[in-house]
């Protein structure tokens, strides 16, 4: 029996985590935990965890560690028999901490993209946020202008995604992601990608996993989420 995947991917807002989780699910056939849907779902079903939480986004701050952390964890829990990789969690060095003492994992995933690219990233990024879908209107459009391919709903801009608030936010990544980098290179498990185009990113991601995940156990590969 071959043993389980377990993997995390990290990077400032608009690197591509949720882009590559997407591509690593479907050619891996892992599992994509994006920690974001999670807290979007506790909150519409008012979970003690998802009220705390919605205190904090409404201001635009991060989730406390604690709060976090106990929103996340039981979701691994419930995925002992998969292999995932995790999008967004950990974000600071609590949160990769905790995480390390539910799981052993094998790979980390560094994203490190130039601000300038972020910036012009994250002007032309559009969320369906009930589902969390991403869209970017050179990149990847919708089929409609403004309207999501699924449900038919409209999409919308982040307010934090305007260029003004994301130098603010991507100051306050590298402070707090600094650690968790440091943290999984001292374990040997951090692999960083550099480069402005994630098609150029994304063949080397993928050699990677070919050799760290030679055979995933057939009943546990299963479908993205999304
Ligand atoms: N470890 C985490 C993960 C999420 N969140 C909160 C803050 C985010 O605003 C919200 C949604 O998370 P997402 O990762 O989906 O969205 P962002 O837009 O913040 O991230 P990015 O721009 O990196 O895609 O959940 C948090 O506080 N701590
Ligand atoms: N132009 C361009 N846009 C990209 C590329 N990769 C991802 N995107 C878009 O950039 C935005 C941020 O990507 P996303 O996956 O949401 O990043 P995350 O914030 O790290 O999860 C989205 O609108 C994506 O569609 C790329 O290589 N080029």
């Amino acid at each position: 029996m071959s043993k389980l995947f377990r993997a995390v991917i990290m990077g400032p807002p608009g690197s591509g985590k949720g882009t590559i989780s997407e591509r690593i699910a479907h050619s891996f056939g892992l599992k994509h935990l994006s920690s974001g849907d999670f807290v979007r779902e506790n909150i519409a079903a008012k979970t003690e965890a998802g009220v705390q939480a919605k205190t904090y986004i409404k201001k635009g701050l991060l989730v406390p560690d604690l709060v976090m952390t106990r929103l996340l964890l039981p979701r691994l829990e419930e995925m002992t028999k998969y292999s995932w990789l995790l999008d967004g969690f950990p974000r600071t060095l609590a949160q990769a901490e905790a995480l390390n003492s539910a799981c052993d994992l094998d790979v980390a995933i560094n994203l490190n993209i130039p601000l300038e690219t972020l910036k012009e990233r994250l002007r032309h990024r559009w969320i369906h946020p009930p589902s969390g879908r991403v869209y970017n209107m050179c990149f990847n459009p919708p089929r409609v202008q403004g309207i999501d391919d699924i449900t038919g709903e409209p999409l919308i801009q982040q307010e934090d995604d305007r260029p003004e608030a994301l130098v603010a936010r991507l100051r306050h990544y590298k402070d707090v992601a600094k650690p968790v980098i440091d943290f999984y290179k001292a374990k040997g498990i951090l692999y960083t990608f550099s480069d402005t185009e994630t098609d150029q990113i994304w063949p080397n991601i993928s050699t990677l996993l070919s050799t760290k995940i030679p055979t995933i156990q057939s009943d546990a590969r299963c479908a993205s989420t999304h």
